[in-house]
């Protein structure tokens, strides 16, 4: 077989889910920056026209026949350097099964020369493809310029030995490989998760040494909703690996000259910088996409409040961040005092409005009921929900959207305020262990404070009542954490857990932890996702139920 010789341009674009025209405009600007680069192919990711993942909009009568008005439009603009763009196309009427097509489209001289449909239909974890597509029932290459090129969508490429999910029966790489190809293209719509770049290089490196020709990957970047695409398109060689990575977290065109590559090194498996980005990508999407460009928060002096400024004011910039501090009769001085030193390192604007008063005032107008009853959480909630009030006041008044600040190993056990501290429109770092949340904040302060350092130090607090400390009614975070990766990401059973070393007592008492505040995260603000199993979209559970195991 030939090797093909050629320039490859890949045009890792940030696509809105449903903005057709906004994203043929966005592919049609890389495209024509991939020719001025010399490039004699663009390949684009996965829907690069429609935005992944468009779930149920695909439903509505109007949403097809709009991308393909907008791919007709696409194709007339395309010359005599073809451009391989990602869509939804209709099933033909005949055919049985659901009436869509995840698609590829090969424009070529102003038309829409050859469409291609995806065959492995992703069904678990965060995708839902089956709910909507007809799997393609087989692949064959596409034929241009004395070349065959195999064209596969995103988890075609997928192998089982990487993916958590059920065996399928055809695997459309082989297929492709066995009728003949020169160049296997991937578009991609891959979402990052802590570790997964290193997997995709390993993955893609073993399927190109396996089909023995080079393969190019081209995946999404930007945040729809709770994913975040990281980018890190991929060109391997049979027998050399990966010799191409694409920028991570930042639209890109470039251009690959197949004839001339060198092998390129592995990053380290999850770092502090990818989980950063992710989620300051995640949050300036989320604002940008829905139409806000300020936020407010409030700043306890704590490190979950400091890292969700911090990823707010990188995101937005400095002068579009709100933080209020509002102390309470159990604030410590800290709470203040940090929350300024906060606000100076990254130049945010900080406001003290102190909530005693308010306090006094809402525990005196319930004492008539509350009469005879000992002071318990309820006075502890009564203090979050005070904030929330006046935070969602800032959040109208400016038209900020509240960040909310929980992170992921509080969310799991409900150790939060349900319309207080939860009160928010977007719950940046809810999928952050702890743990992780001092990981980055260390990372952030590698060369100057960012992050106070005594809000590094201090033992975590939630400050609602004499002397309290997280790790009174919590196990430390090193532990709570292992316990929650555990249970919640590898979804192991309480003997699995316990078998690992963990006392079953405290093992159990998570579980059922974990379980019964299912309701609580139904009603939480949706979150950035960065493990591998983040709660939201990609994690289903009954809120009413009995299991324990
Ligand atoms: N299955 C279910 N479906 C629907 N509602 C359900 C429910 N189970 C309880 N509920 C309701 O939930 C209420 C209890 O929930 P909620 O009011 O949130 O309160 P709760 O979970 O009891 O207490 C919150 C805890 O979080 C701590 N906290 C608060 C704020 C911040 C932080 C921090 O460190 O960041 C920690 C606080 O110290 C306290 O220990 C019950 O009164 C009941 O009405
Ligand atoms: N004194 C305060 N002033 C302003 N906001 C506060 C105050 N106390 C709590 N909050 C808000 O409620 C959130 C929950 O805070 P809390 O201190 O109860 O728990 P935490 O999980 O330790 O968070 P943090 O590490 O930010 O303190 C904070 O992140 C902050 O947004
Ligand atoms: N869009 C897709 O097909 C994505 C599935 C794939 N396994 C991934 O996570 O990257």
């Amino acid at each position: 077989m030939p090797r093909p010789r050629m320039k490859i341009g890949i045009a890792q674009i940030n696509a809105i889910v449903g903005d057709f025209p906004g994203n043929a405009k966005r592919l049609l600007a890389a495209y024509r920056a991939c020719l001025d680069q010399g490039a004699e192919l663009v390949v684009s990711p996965e829907m690069s026209l429609v935005g992944y993942p468009p779930r149920d909009l695909v439903l509505k009568s109007a949403f097809v026949p709009k991308c393909l008005q907008a791919l007709d439009y696409l194709a007339g603009e395309i010359g005599e350097v073809p451009l391989l763009v990602g869509y939804i196309d209709f099933n033909d009427p005949e055919d049985r099964g659901q009436d869509l097509r995840n698609s590829a489209a090969f424009l070529h001289e102003g038309a829409v020369r050859e469409k291609r449909w995806k065959t492995l239909l992703p069904t678990y974890d965060v995708f839902d493809e089956w709910r909507y597509f007809e799997p393609s029932e087989n692949s064959e290459p596409i034929e241009w310029n004395g070349l065959r090129l195999g064209v596969t969508i995103c988890e075609d490429i997928w192998t089982d030995a990487y993916l958590l999910r059920p065996l399928y029966d055809r695997e459309p790489v082989d297929e492709l490989v066995e009728k003949g190809i020169d160049l296997l293209l991937n578009l991609s719509a891959s979402p990052y998760h802590c570790g997964k770049p290193a997997v995709r290089r390993k993955m893609i490196a073993e399927v190109c040494d396996g089909a023995k020709v080079p393969l190019v990957y081209c995946n999404s970047i930007g945040a729809n909703d709770q994913l975040v695409f990281d980018g890190n398109s991929l060109v391997a060689m049979p027998g050399k690996g990966i010799v191409f990575e694409g920028p991570a977290f930042e639209e890109a065109t470039v251009v690959v000259d197949l004839e001339n590559t060198a092998s390129t090194v592995d990053p380290p498996a999850c770092d502090a910088e990818d989980l950063w980005k992710a989620l300051v990508l995640g949050l300036r999407d989320y604002a940008g996409k829905t139409g806000f460009s300020s936020v407010c928060l409030g700043l306890s002096g704590g490190i979950d409040s400091a890292l969700t400024a911090a990823v707010a004011a990188e995101a937005l910039g400095s002068e579009n961040v709100h933080g209020l501090t509002m102390p309470s009769p159990y604030s410590s001085g800290g709470s203040v005092v940090d929350s300024f030193a906060l606000a100076a390192n990254l130049g945010i604007r900080c406001d003290e409005i102190g909530i005693s008063d308010i306090f006094c005032e809402v525990k005196s107008t319930m004492a008539p009921l509350f009469e005879g009853q000992a002071s318990d959480v309820t006075e502890e909630n009564m203090q979050a929900r005070i904030r929330g009030v006046l935070l969602m006041a800032l959040s109208n008044k400016f038209g900020h959207l509240l960040l909310t600040t929980g992170n992921k190993s509080e969310l799991a056990v409900g150790y939060c305020t349900i319309y207080g501290d939860m009160c928010g429109g977007l719950a940046v770092i809810s999928d952050l262990p702890k743990t992780k949340v001092y990981e980055v904040c260390r990372w952030l302060n590698r060369e100057r404070e960012v992050i106070p350092w005594n809000t590094i130090d201090k033992p975590p607090s939630a400050e609602l009542r004499p002397d309290q400390k997280d790790q009174d009614t919590l196990p430390e975070y090193e532990v709570l954490d292992a316990i929650l990766e555990m249970y919640v990401e590898k979804q192991l059973s309480v003997d699995d857990i316990v078998a690992a070393g963990h006392d079953e007592t405290l093992v159990r008492w998570i579980q059922r932890r974990v379980d019964l505040n299912e309701w609580k995260r139904q009603q939480a603000a949706p979150g950035i996702r960065v493990t591998s199993k983040a709660f939201g979209i990609g994690r289903r559970m009954p809120i009413v139920q009995r299991f324990v195991g």
